[in-house]
C-alpha cells in the first residue's frame, strides 16, 4: 500500500538543450519551448488535482522558472520553496559549452555514449581555462555551498548521486514522513540518480533511461519508502517514448 506520493519534473528545455549543448552547471535560460512544457506540465498537474505543501528545486534558472510556472498554473505561487546546489544538474566538466553531435563527430557516438550514460566514468574535468571555469565557480549562488572542496570539476552520474543522496535522505523523507505533500522541480540526471536509488536500478540498467524534459512523473512508495507505483509520467505514453528518444538521440553525430 502506498504511504507516500512525491511528483518529480525535470526542467522545460533550454535554451543549450535546444542548440544540443552540454550543459551542467552553466546557468541556461529556458527556450520559448521550454516555457510552453512548464505551462503544460502546470496544466497538467492541475487537470488531476494536484496541490503542495512544499517545492524543492536546484540552484539553477531552468528549474526554477519550470518550477515557477508549474506553481502559477496550479495556483500555488506562493508555495515555499527550498533551492538547493545538491539538485543541480551533474557538472559536465570540460565538455560544458560544447555541441553533443559535433563531439560525437569528433570523438566518436560511443565515446559520447560513455561520457552522457555510464554510471561510473566521469567527462573530462574543466580547468581554470575553460571559457566558463569563472563564471560558474565565482557564482554568488556558491556563496553557501559547494565548499571549495567539494565544488566539482566534472562529475559523473556516481559523483551526481553522492552529492544529491544526502538531500534526498535528509531532507525529503523527513518532510514525506511528516505527511507534506513535495515537488521537486531539477534536472535529466540529478532526477536520474533519485530514480536509481528509488527503483534500485543497475549501473547498466540506469543507463538506458533519458528523462524527458517538462513532463512531470509521481513515485508512490510505501512506507520503507519502495515504489509501489514507479516514474508514473502525467502524459501520453507515446509523446512520451517520443521525447525519451529526442533525448536519447542528442548523441548522436548528425
Ligand atoms: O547538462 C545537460 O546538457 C543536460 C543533460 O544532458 P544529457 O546528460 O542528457 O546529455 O542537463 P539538463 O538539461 O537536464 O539540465
Amino acid at each position: 500500500m502506498s504511504a507516500y506520493k512525491i511528483v518529480m519534473v525535470r526542467h522545460g528545455e533550454s535554451e543549450w538543450n535546444q542548440k544540443n549543448l552540454f550543459c551542467g552547471w552553466y546557468d541556461a535560460n529556458l527556450s520559448p519551448k521550454g516555457e510552453e512544457e512548464a505551462v503544460s506540465a502546470g496544466k497538467a498537474l492541475k487537470e488531476s488535482g494536484y496541490q503542495f505543501d512544499i517545492a524543492h528545486t536546484s540552484v539553477l534558472t531552468r528549474a526554477q522558472k519550470t518550477l515557477a510556472a508549474i506553481l502559477q498554473g496550479i495556483g500555488q505561487s506562493d508555495l515555499p520553496v527550498e533551492k538547493s546546489w545538491r539538485l543541480n544538474e551533474r557538472h559536465y566538466g570540460g565538455l560544458t559549452g560544447l555541441n553533443k553531435s559535433e563531439t560525437a563527430a569528433k570523438y566518436g557516438e560511443e565515446q559520447v555514449q560513455i561520457w552522457r550514460r555510464s554510471f561510473d566514468i566521469p567527462p573530462p574535468p574543466m580547468e581554470a581555462d575553460h571559457p566558463y571555469y569563472e563564471t560558474i565557480v565565482k557564482d554568488a549562488r556558491y556563496a553557501n555551498g559547494p565548499s571549495e572542496a567539494e565544488f566539482p570539476k566534472f562529475e559523473s552520474l556516481k559523483l551526481t548521486i553522492q552529492r544529491t543522496l544526502p538531500y534526498w535522505n535528509d531532507v525529503i523523507i523527513p518532510q514525506l514522513k511528516a505527511g507534506k505533500k513535495i515537488i521537486i522541480a531539477a534536472h535529466g540526471n540529478s532526477l536520474r540518480g533519485i530514480v536509481k536509488h528509488l527503483d534500485n536500478m543497475s549501473d547498466e540498467a540506469i543507463m538506458g533511461l533519458n528523462l524527458p524534459t517538462g513532463i512531470p512523473f509521481v513515485y508512490e512508495l510505501d512506507k520503507d519508502f519502495k515504489p509501489v507505483v514507479s516514474m508514473k509520467f502525467l502524459g501520453d505514453e507515446e509523446t512520451v517514448k517520443k521525447a525519451m528518444e529526442a533525448v536519447a538521440s542528442q548523441g548522436k553525430a548528425k
